[in-house]
């Protein structure tokens, strides 16, 4: 199974740079109320030391401390009321550039190769997608605003006591340099172990989520204790890396603490003799005091976020990994010549593994009936998906029209060849709107008369018929109506080739007699291309083309390879030992050639 990758330091850099770029006049906006929400910050502290100066010389009326009272109040509100309108400005940064990253997250999971989305673990890219995303989307609208804002607070602060005194401000910098020093040792363990404490997370999900789909086969195969045993494993590793980010934690808060308290000791220490000294004024002291004791509110704050830039770094790593994955590009072109698909030199390996298909032949004649058959794992479906334009071959082409089917645009590939698998999706979403996928413009009238074709008159006695919702707290469809929909679609859709691959194979034989009848109307009068797993199906082809290890090793009538005596005759004479009163295929009995 492919893993999604994560993006590097650079490229979320350079994405979270466009982001702020994205939004340059809210930025700036918020930097600018932030500075001024700073400086009036400076005025309390400033203004307490005019009053100590103001009583320790002995001349101070009750008149000039109350002027001086009421400035400190004026400064308050200022700062109260710009931090405030800072932060909403802030806010409303945060929740758009949110957005955007939901919206871009959304784009490329629907821009992803299909052959990816299947083989990616579904837990990691659900987990990217919900619980990343979120992290990203509160960091962007809480954290950033706010560790801006602290930033800018901290930055005015200590400026405002190198204006003092600058042996002090030297002297309170120097204090702070317990903080990078911590901040730094936790900065250089905290991406990774993030980014394992997510990969932990995704991983706990996926069995959980593999759990409960397989819930019936665990039952009838007694893995439960197997299954407890995996998830319990994957349950220690997550409880594992998230105790490693706890103590990263727990280390980084103490140390911070106690480096807040340092620069307002030394400055009271130095200051004091200063002072003592007459080279320093008392106000001066005690204003740097204030203003150091102000600098743990900023710092606080930004390393209260900090752990949550961090995990929201890592998540934003992994939201961004999407980007590296190649989009299913379908280039613009003219559209097929005809119906005729032919396939050359082709070559396909999964995940860059050896070849399962290698260099295979063949035209396709429009109007026939094709049946590929050979052992397991000869390739069969493998040709099948990449004569559906779903997987796009490693070397050689599958055209139609003289066109390369994987590069057809999906509104055009649909016109031209769908697969029938045994997976049939019901969306939850209205009957109407699992219909119209295939055929966006179709009318009620189109939509009743696919529905007719393949038999599915239950559609009329739903409560809303065409807009009853199905699915989630719908109408929940069994296997048949829900393939019964899957072929209304191709209907809809209208393609000049089939490719069937195990189309009946998960009904009982009941449902699937009647799914094959539903199946032969829908395949009347169109090219059918059939992985066929029952030769009863090869025998009532036009022609049989065997694959052998991913080799096109004969190519037939049914009648010309059992008299050629080769592979095919080796696999007939089996199967017709063994499965002889295997039924109908479906195309027998209403097909016709275009
Ligand atoms: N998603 C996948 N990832 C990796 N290998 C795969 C994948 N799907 C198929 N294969 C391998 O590719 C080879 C061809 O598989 P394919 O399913 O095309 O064969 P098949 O002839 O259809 O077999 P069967 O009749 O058992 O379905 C096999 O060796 C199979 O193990």
């Amino acid at each position: 199974m492919t893993t999604l990758p994560v993006a590097g330091t650079a490229h979320v850099r350079r994405a979270a740079a466009g982001l702020l770029r994205a939004e340059k006049r809210t930025v700036a906006a918020m930097v600018l109320l932030n500075a001024l929400a700073a400086v009036a910050g400076l005025g309390g502290p400033w203004l307490l030391g005019r009053i100590v100066d103001t009583v320790a010389a002995g001349d101070a009326s009750p008149a000039t401390v109350d002027r001086l009272a009421g400035g400190i109040l004026v400064c308050t509100v200022a700062q109260i009321v710009l931090a405030r309108t800072a932060l909403a400005v802030g806010y409303r940064f945060g929740e758009r550039t949110a957005a955007r990253v939901r919206e871009r997250f959304l784009d490329r999971t629907l821009a992803l190769p299909a052959a990816v989305v299947e083989r990616v673990p579904a837990g990691d890219l659900a987990t990217r997608g919900t619980a990343d995303v979120g992290t990203v989307a509160t960091t962007l609208r809480d954290a950033v605003p706010e560790v801006l804002i602290a930033a800018g607070q901290a930055l005015f602060v200590l400026v405002a006591v190198f204006v003092l005194d600058p042996l002090l401000g030297a002297v309170a910098v120097l204090c702070l340099a317990g903080i990078p020093v911590a901040t730094r040792w936790y900065l250089r363990r905290a991406r990774q172990a993030y980014l394992r404490e997510g990969a932990a997370g995704s991983a706990l999900a996926d069995e959980l989520a593999s759990t409960i789909a397989g819930a019936r086969t665990v039952e009838a195969f007694g893995l439960r204790e197997r299954r407890v045993a995996v998830v319990r494993d994957a349950t220690t590793r997550a409880r594992r890396t998230r105790l490693r980010t706890l103590f990263l934690r727990s280390v980084l808060f103490p140390a911070v603490d106690v480096s807040y308290v340092v620069p307002v000791v030394a400055v009271l220490l130095i200051g004091g003799a200063l002072y003592v000294d007459g080279r320093l004024s008392l106000g001066a002291v005690a204003a740097s005091a204030l203003y150091l004791r102000q600098l743990a509110v900023p710092l606080d704050a930004i390393l209260i976020w900090l752990e949550q830039l961090q995990s929201s770094g890592a998540s934003f790593a992994r939201v961004e990994g999407l980007a590296a994955i190649p989009a299913a590009v379908t280039v613009p072109g003219p559209p097929p010549a005809n119906d005729r698909i032919e396939v050359r030199g082709v070559r396909y390996a999964y995940d860059g593994g050896r070849d399962v298909l290698r260099g295979v032949d063949l035209t396709v004649r429009p109007g026939e009936r094709l049946a590929v058959v050979g052992r397991s794992g000869a390739g069969k479906s493998t040709l099948g998906r990449l004569l559906a334009g779903v997987d796009r071959p490693r070397g050689g082409t599958v055209t139609v029209g003289g066109v390369p089917i994987a590069d057809l645009p999906p509104d055009l590939l649909r016109r031209q060849v769908v697969l029938v698998s045994q997976e049939h999706h019901v969306f939850r979403d209205a009957v109407r709107d699992n219909l119209t996928l295939a055929a966006p413009d179709a009318t009620d009238e189109q939509l009743r008369a696919a529905l007719a074709v393949v038999g599915a008159d239950w559609v009329d006695e739903l409560p809303l018929g065409l807009d009853t919702p199905l699915g989630g707290a719908g109408v929940a469809l069994d296997g048949a109506r829900a393939q019964q929909l899957a072929l209304a679609r191709v209907v809809l859709a209208d393609p000049h080739t089939v490719v069937l691959d195990e189309a009946t194979a998960l009904l009982d034989p009941a449902t699937a007699r009647n799914a094959e009848r539903a199946l032969a109307a829908v395949l009347h009068d169109r090219t059918v291309i059939a992985v066929a797993h029952r030769l009863q199906t090869a025998h009532d082809a036009d022609r049989v083309a065997v694959l052998e290890a991913g080799r096109l090793v004969e190519l037939g009538t049914h009648d010309e390879l059992v008299a050629a005596g080769g592979a095919y005759a080796s696999l007939w004479r089996t199967w017709h030992g063994q499965d002889r009163q295997a039924t109908t295929t479906g195309w027998r009995t209403t097909a016709s050639k275009r």
